[in-house]
This record gives C-alpha cells, sequence and structure tokens, in this order.
C-alpha cells in the first residue's frame, strides 16, 4: 500500500499541547519524501473567543450551531489564528508549509447541511480543489487547511474538522488518514474498564452510536471516517496526539489506537 501521502486531521482538543516533537515528525516524514496534508480543527479555541464576547456554544450532534456573528468568530479563529499558529509550529520546527481556508480559491466548495434548521450557517462539501492542494505540494509546501467552505454565490459555512478531513482524503485519493484527538482511540466500557478497540466495523460503530457509547466529538469522526472509506481511502486511524513520533508509529506500524477499514 501506498502510504507517500496521507491526510492528518488535527483537533483542537490535542492542538495547543501538540510538543514540537510532532512537529519535527511531520519535518523529517516530509523529508523522507512522504506528503502530509493537515486539515485542522480548533473548537476549544472558537468556544473560548465567543466566551469572551459573551456568545454562547451550543452543538447538536457534535456540530456547532451557528449564524452569522459566530461565523465571523469562527473563521477568525480558524482561518486567523489556528491555522498561521500551526504553520508557524511546522517552520520552526523545519516544515515548510503553506495555510489557507477552505475559501481561499474555492478550496472547500460547501452546501447547507441537511438540518440547517437546527445548525444555521454549517456545511457539508461538495468539491475540493484537488488540483490546488496539489500544486502546493508540487512547489515542496506542506498544505495546512482550516475547515471553513464556501459556496458558488459566496456564502461562507462552517464545516466540522472532521468532516472537512474527510472530504479532502477522498479528493486526493489517499490511502490513510489519521484523525490526531485526546484520546487513544474509540473506547468501549468492557467490564467496568474502558478499552481502546484496536479495531471496529462500520455496524459495530452504528451499534456504538446507537447507544451513545460513541458520542459528542466522536459521531462526526466516525462518519467522516465511513463516508472517506466508502471512496478511495483504505484506513482511517484515530490516535492520540501526545504519543511520541504518533504520526511516524502509525504510517510504519499501523496498529496504533483505533483503526478503521471498509466494511
Ligand atoms: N467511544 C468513544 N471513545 C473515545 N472518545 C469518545 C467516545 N465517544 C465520545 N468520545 C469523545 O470524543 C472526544 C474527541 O472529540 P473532540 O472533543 O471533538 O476532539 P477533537 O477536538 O480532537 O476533534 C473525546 O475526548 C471523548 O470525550
Ligand atoms: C460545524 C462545526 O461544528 N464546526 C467546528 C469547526 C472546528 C472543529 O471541528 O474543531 P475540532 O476538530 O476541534 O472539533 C466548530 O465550529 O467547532
Amino acid at each position: 500500500m501506498s502510504k507517500r501521502r496521507f491526510v492528518m486531521k488535527c483537533g483542537g482538543s490535542t492542538l495547543a499541547a501538540l510538543p514540537d516533537v510532532f512537529f519535527q515528525d511531520l519535518r523529517e516524514l516530509q523529508s523522507q519524501g512522504v506528503e502530509p496534508v493537515i486539515v485542522h480543527g480548533g473548537g476549544p479555541a472558537i468556544n473560548e473567543t465567543l466566551g469572551k464576547l459573551g456568545i454562547e456554544s451550543r452543538f447538536v450532534n457534535g456540530l456547532r450551531v451557528t449564524d452569522e456573528a459566530t461565523l465571523d468568530v469562527v473563521e477568525m479563529v480558524l482561518a486567523g489564528r489556528i491555522n498561521k499558529e500551526i504553520v508557524r509550529k511546522l517552520q520552526q520546527n523545519g516544515a515548510q508549509s503553506i495555510g489557507l481556508s477552505g475559501t481561499d480559491g474555492k478550496l472547500i466548495l460547501a452546501k447547507p447541511v441537511e438540518n440547517a434548521n437546527e445548525v444555521g450557517l454549517v456545511g457539508d462539501v461538495t468539491g475540493v480543489n484537488a488540483a490546488m492542494v496539489e500544486g502546493i505540494i508540487g512547489l515542496g509546501f506542506l498544505p495546512v487547511i482550516a475547515p471553513i467552505g464556501i459556496d458558488e454565490a459566496g456564502q461562507r459555512y462552517n464545516i466540522n474538522a472532521d468532516t472537512a478531513a474527510g472530504a479532502v482524503a477522498s479528493s486526493l485519493g489517499v490511502d490513510t488518514m489519521i484523525v490526531v484527538t485526546d484520546v487513544p482511540g474509540i473506547m468501549r466500557s468492557v467490564d467496568g474498564k474502558k478499552q481502546v478497540l484496536p479495531q471496529v466495523t462500520f455496524a459495530e460503530i452504528e451499534e456504538m452510536i446507537r447507544t451513545e457509547e460513541i458520542y459528542g466529538g466522536m459521531i462526526p469522526k466516525v462518519r467522516a471516517a465511513m463516508s472517506c472509506l466508502h471512496g478511495q481511502v483504505k484506513e482511517v486511524l484515530i490516535v492520540d496526539g501526545s504519543i511520541e513520533r504518533v504520526l511516524s508509529r502509525a504510517l510504519a506500524e499501523g496498529d496504533i489506537g483505533t483503526r478503521i477499514v471498509r466494511a
């Protein structure tokens, strides 16, 4: 299996705590000819800024209820702050990188989600400008993408970062998507003890959503995983960002965290 290129989704839950060695790992992978593409979140930082502005954060099944005022903050925090922090950290650790929002060059085209009446200006991805991402990689840069989408009329949408990452992975046709988060994988209680599931099937995921053993922010992750696995992506790994050299290990060993493969 070719693992030259992979999409990594980096969650806001773990971003602030990622050590330099995480970014050095990315640089080393880049120098070995591996081509990582990063799609990032930033939910906690958005909550914090909204809080300071006196705007309440509300979620429906892991998706932020978003109006235009919220969207201003989402864009400011994701595309303005977090995206640039990641690019700076990569560069400080020797990895060449360029940060973009999904609205730049219509990188991520979007339409309203089905339950827009509940969540407002939240988007589903209708297209990804893969050629632009390929071009950036071709110039030797690591693309870092903020999950804001746009439609042909110029309307912006807030897109869950897992959903955006899955769509980018699908459209680039990578084999592997790695979801970096703050838990060691999908966990389940067995005899009262929480255990990481090394592998899960689609049926097990659906069952765990039904029983609410998978809830909140894990729901968009597994939905994005199943969606991109219906296309060309062959495996999705959910891993803990605090594990040393987690990306190299995930690519080399594949048996870290939870592995989801096509059912
Ligand atoms: N079965 C599960 N196993 C592990 N984590 C779960 C599970 N169900 C829900 N979660 C929650 O999902 C969270 C990760 O999602 P989220 O907070 O959105 O992270 P990120 O910012 O990385 O996207 C975990 O911290 C945990 O609270
Ligand atoms: C629609 C929606 O919920 N968008 C997310 C986008 C950021 C995100 O997904 O960040 P994490 O990966 O850290 O959760 C939000 O507004 O929080």
